[in-house]
């Protein structure tokens, strides 16, 4: 299926993943069509075919890990499986945003009314995410961090500052200028459609300062999806996976309803790496 490749990208593949940026929020980087239909097939079967054992069951969905173990002092590696392998190096090969080969995948399946609650990505985790959807869409959202909600909320209240919000509003400015870096005029949250076989990258203040999380709803609204016109664009080579042709998923302006199990694979990339700790 794909071909797997390690040579470090040419400019011209990272100049073109900056065609893919959505939205406003640094940085939302949302790729249509990223594998065909068929490679799609053939990883669905790949998922399926492992042992149940392999699948961990949690309270809104289940879950496979590949790659290792992640602690918070790095990765117990295990190598990624062939399969995975082809998506991660096609991944860091495309974008270029990665430092050396992916090696951490979680696969998440959600049923229909399942999701994922907003949540920040560890700290072990080197700061760029991709994630491949499968099978049904989704509406992903990112909502900033209470911390800069916080500050936001204060500064609306503006005009009377007491001494005391003076110090606070000083507070929310380092935060903004030193951990953060988000200019505060653009805390607001914003979301994404994924549709199947798209790669959805985030990375700087989306990973930093955002909570990422999918609704556990049936229906999945649109209106603060900043990519619809993405999915909406004709497909070169499978029209049936544009957003008007998508008679499967019965997506319209407003939203849609999910009837199908979602797939996910999560790729990432643990730079601290143990080797040979469990040596005897
Ligand atoms: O399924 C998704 O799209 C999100 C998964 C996720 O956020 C994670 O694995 O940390
Ligand atoms: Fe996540």
């Amino acid at each position: 299926m794909m071909e797997f490749a390690d040579d470090k990208p040419s400019d011209q593949q990272e100049l073109k993943i900056k065609d893919y940026v959505v939205g406003d929020l640094p940085t939302l980087i949302y790729i249509p069509n990223f594998i065909a239909d068929s490679e799609q097939s053939q990883l669905l079967h790949h998922i399926y075919e492992v042992p149940t054992s392999k699948w961990k069951n949690l309270k809104n969905r289940r879950l496979q890990n590949w790659g290792g173990v992640v602690h918070e002092k790095g990765l117990l590696p295990q190598e990624l499986p062939a399969w995975l392998k082809n998506v991660t190096g096609r991944i860091r090969q495309c974008t270029g945003l990665f430092p050396s080969e992916l090696n951490h995948v979680l696969i998440n399946e959600y049923l229909p009314d399942q999701g994922i609650m907003p949540h920040q990505d560890g700290p072990a985790y080197f700061p760029v995410v991709a994630i491949l959807s499968l099978k049904s869409p989704v509406v992903i959202d990112f909502t900033p961090h209470p911390r800069l909600r916080e500050c936001a909320s204060k500064e609306s209240s503006g005009e009377e500052l007491t001494i005391q919000s003076k110090a606070e509003e000083a507070e929310c400015d380092e935060r903004h200028d030193g951990l953060l870096n988000t200019p505060k005029d653009s805390i607001s949250p914003c979301s994404l459609l994924l549709m199947p076989c798209s790669l959805l990258i985030f990375k700087d203040q989306a990973y930093s300062d955002y909570l990422h999380g999918i609704q556990d709803t049936k229906l999945h609204r649109l209106d603060k999806v900043v990519n619809v016109s993405e999915c909406m664009k004709p497909q070169k080579q499978e029209p049936s996976l544009s957003l008007e042709a998508e008679s499967n998923h019965a997506i319209d302006e407003t939203g849609f309803k999910r009837t199908d199990t979602r797939v996910s694979l999560t790729c990432r990339l643990v730079l601290k790496v143990h080797k040979n700790l469990f040596k005897f």
